[in-house]
């Protein structure tokens, strides 16, 4: 199974003199919270056009990641390019670029749902009649025609999970960030939101988001890139990093070191009735 460095030569975006540059290019990226350490030197370039998952346990450092990439969140050291612009030192350029949807997402409570796309959509710059014919379609499209009228306040999880990324999607940015974007969402839902992006990732976009449902992810992305306390541990075509192991789950194990972890024999007290 590959690790940071052997696999670098894996990834064929950016590679060649004169190729488009890839969807993301991480350098030296470090932060730190007090004495933690939630980010220690990533380095990472994500491919252009493909379905990109970044997976790692709990308090690996994928959101403080994401959220240093789409330029919520500043580093404290290194580099971060979106489609060759400098997310800390280009960022208008870079945000017209890039939709995102991330975790813990705040929306505005007391505005409908189909407000909510307009004001974004206009926020964006786009032609008032553009807004509504797209929103209409996103609406349409996610199954949230009827609740357009509705308050956003009164959304249920998985209607936020998806107002929230049609309004990320509203003006085709050429890199959507979804920080677990399935997470409360019922699988007819999830099945539509999938279908969404496969046909946007079809199209040449790329999506980069973050699960721990590894099911998901083989099933889900092309490409992968496995994070632990605060590194990359193996990034690539996602057959490269399973390997030979039987599935993504297996190989994320073996990567992360919890194989053979306790399982809980230690709670012993736990079940059976025993007091
Ligand atoms: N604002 C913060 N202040 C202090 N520590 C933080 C802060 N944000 C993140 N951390 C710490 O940084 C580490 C990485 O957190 P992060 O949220 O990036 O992990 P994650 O991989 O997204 O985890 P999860 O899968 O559980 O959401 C954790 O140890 C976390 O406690």
């Amino acid at each position: 199974m590959p690790d940071q460095a052997s696999n670098r030569t894996m990834d064929t975006a950016g590679g060649a003199a004169g190729a488009a540059p890839p969807a993301v290019r991480v350098e030296g990226l470090w932060k730190r919270f007090g004495e933690q350490i939630a980010v220690a030197g990533v380095d990472l370039d994500l491919p252009a056009g493909k379905f990109i998952g970044l997976v790692g346990p709990n308090g690996a450092g994928k959101t403080t990641t994401l959220s240093m990439i789409t330029g919520l969140l500043r580093p404290d050291q290194g580099r971060i390019e979106v489609v060759g612009h400098d997310v800390w030192k280009d960022p208008v350029e870079v945000k017209a670029r890039i939709g995102v949807l991330p975790e813990g997402l705040r929306l505005f409570e007391r505005l409908s749902g189909g407000e909510l796309l307009s004001y974004t959509g206009r926020l964006r710059g786009l032609p008032g009649e553009e807004v509504d014919k797209r929103a209409a379609q996103l609406l349409d499209v996610l199954d949230l025609a009827g609740a357009r009228h509705k308050l956003v306040v009164d959304y249920s999880t998985g209607m936020r999970k998806k107002i929230g990324l049609a309004a990320a999607l509203l003006h085709n940015p050429q890199v959507l960030f979804l920080d677990e974007p399935f997470e409360g969402v019922d699988p007819v839902s999830a099945q539509t939101i999938r279908g969404v992006l496969e046909r946007y990732t079809a199209s040449g976009a790329t999506v980069v988001f973050s699960s721990h449902v590894m099911e998901l992810v083989e099933s889900l992305c092309d490409w992968v890139a496995v994070m632990a306390a605060g590194r990359i541990r193996a990034h690539g075509p996602l057959a490269e990093v399973r390997g030979s192991a039987r599935s993504l789950q297996d190989a994320f194990l073996q990567l992360v070191g919890a194989n053979g972890r306790d399982t809980g024999d230690a709670l012993d007290w736990l079940g059976g009735g025993a007091r």
